[in-house]
């Protein structure tokens, strides 16, 4: 159930309101099937039982968009009003950071790491001084968020604020710019060495793309 659903038409200089409880998000990996369970290996190289696939709870454009609306929801009216450019980190960050682009009408880029650190490729580039809004999927370390926002300030962008689908760390990364996660959740994370011996005896996998 939506706490809250104002609709305002783009003519009474508003937009669509929709929030969503940590409930409500969860639903929505559980309806597509996003929840997984097993032994998995994470992007930082710690294992847990638990994995959000946020790719298939962004493979419906229309859960997408609303997941997108509730992020910008979240936003402060000041911040949100200063965002120049949505910038993300491929793989993962870059439907929903489309889609985020998509709620604030603004252009959305992504980052990329053939040689293993984050740039900027065809022919996406920021403006000097230009106020950015970086968009993960999901956030656990927050290392990959953290090496996004050195490369776009890199290029001389400002990253005024992170926002993602998930805060996998529960309210305690330091992103160094505000962070504002749709869904915070504390599913255990472990050293590859202190597995318990329950998950070790389940055959790991490692679903995202970061080599290590
Ligand atoms: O906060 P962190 O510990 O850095 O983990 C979160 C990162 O891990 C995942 O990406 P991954 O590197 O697996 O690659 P992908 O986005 O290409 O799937 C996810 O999309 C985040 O970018
Ligand atoms: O830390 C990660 O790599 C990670 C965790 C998770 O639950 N989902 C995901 O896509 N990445
Ligand atoms: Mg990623």
């Amino acid at each position: 159930m939506c706490r809250l659903v104002l609709k305002h038409g783009p003519g009474m200089g508003g937009w669509i309101k929709n929030r969503m409880t940590d409930e409500e998000v969860l639903a929505e990996f559980r309806a597509a099937g996003a929840l997984l369970e097993g032994h998995f290996i994470l992007s930082s190289g710690r294992r847990s039982a638990n994995y959000l696939q946020c790719a298939r709870v962004l493979m419906n454009a229309e859960r997408a968009g609303r997941l997108a609306r509730a992020i910008v929801q979240k936003l402060p009216r000041e911040l949100r009003q200063e965002i120049d450019l949505v910038v993300s980190p491929a793989m993962g960050g870059l439907i929903i950071g489309h889609e985020v682009g998509r709620a604030l009408d603004k252009d959305a880029v992504f980052l990329e790491r053939p040689e293993g650190t984050f740039e900027l490729r065809r022919g996406f580039a920021i403006v000097p001084g230009q106020k950015v809004l970086m968009v993960e999927d999901v956030v656990t370390t927050g290392l990959s968020s953290r090496q996004a926002i050195e490369a776009v300030e890199a290029d001389g962008g400002i990253v005024i604020a992170e926002a993602s689908l998930v805060d996998r760390s529960a309210g305690e990364v330091d992103l160094g710019v505000p962070f504002y996660p749709l869904v915070s959740i504390n599913f255990p994370v472990y050293e590859a060495e202190e597995v318990p011996p329950e998950l070790a005896a389940v055959p790991a996998i490692k679903p995202g793309s970061r080599k290590q």
